[in-house]
């Protein structure tokens, strides 16, 4: 469970977060929607400790996150990075095994590159991938080695940034599908950051819009549509006509 309560962050005089209370049960699939700059990617930043919020607390399985052992705390989290985020010169598998290979998580080597190709297998990957280099695979495999790292430790948590973002349509489709199959079967509670609408509708449980600051509508995926909220209507229907400023 993960609990933000009344969350607040400003860069200089740029308030971007200004009161943000979001409530992700356990298990649940969360995907947080909102315009460039509204602020999502501080909100992730925030809950893995990155970034330092002003005020408001932050809870994960109802312990302040910021009375937690580092370590011990970010050993329960998996993240698939916007863009992939492989480290070019490092074969596959030990991309996907990084977190086994050093700290808290370490397992003998044979055993981390065992874990990693059964990874890869989950995400559709064959074994001959393992040892290939990032930059060999096409960007829709290199997203499916994100992927495979995000799931190597078994994490309880899970981030996905912009998990579709260069994909082409298919391949996006394939990328949710995949997310949302192995969410439910790890059990894991899943935050979302998109702008891809079909990702929304395909991982989502529930739905949180940031705006100006805040959740400005959350609700689950189902009830997205009929909302009555014309920011989040404009935004799902992505209509230059609405509330919100097109120019930014
Ligand atoms: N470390 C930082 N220092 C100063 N300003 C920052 C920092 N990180 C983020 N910001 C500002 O916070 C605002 C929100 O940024 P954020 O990256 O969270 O937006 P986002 O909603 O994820 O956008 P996008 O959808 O475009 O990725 C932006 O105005 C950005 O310039």
């Amino acid at each position: 469970m993960i609990r933000l309560t009344d969350l607040h962050k400003s860069f200089g005089n740029n308030a971007v977060l200004r009161g943000v209370d979001l409530h992700v049960p356990k298990g649940e699939s969360m995907v947080v929607i909102g315009g460039s700059g509204t602020g999502k990617s501080v909100l992730i930043k925030c809950i893995l400790g990155l970034i330092t919020p002003d005020s408001g607390v932050i809870e994960v399985d109802g312990q302040d996150v910021t009375e937690a052992d580092r370590d011990a705390f970010l050993a329960r989290f998996g993240m698939l990075f916007q863009g992939g985020a492989l480290f070019d010169s490092l074969p596959v598998w030990q991309n996907v095994a990084f977190r086994l290979l050093r700290g808290s998580l370490k397992r003998p080597k044979s055993e981390a590159r065992e874990i990693a190709i059964e990874k890869l297998r989950r995400v559709g990957l064959s074994s001959d991938v393992a040892d290939r280099l990032p930059a060999e695979l096409s960007g829709g495999m290199q997203k499916r080695v994100g992927l495979a790292r995000a799931i190597a430790a078994n994490p309880e948590i899970i981030f996905f940034d912009e998990p579709t973002t260069g994909l082409d349509p298919i391949m996006a489709g394939v990328i949710n599908d995949l997310i949302r199959e192995i969410v439910t079967e790890m059990g894991a509670t899943a935050i979302t950051i998109t702008h891809d609408m079909a990702s929304v509708r395909a991982i989502a449980d529930d739905v949180a819009m940031l705006h100006a600051g805040k959740v400005r509508w959350s609700g689950p995926v189902s009830k997205m549509d009929d909302s009555g909220d014309p920011y989040l209507h404009q935004f799902i229907t992505g209509s230059a006509e609405g509330p919100i400023e097109a120019i930014r």
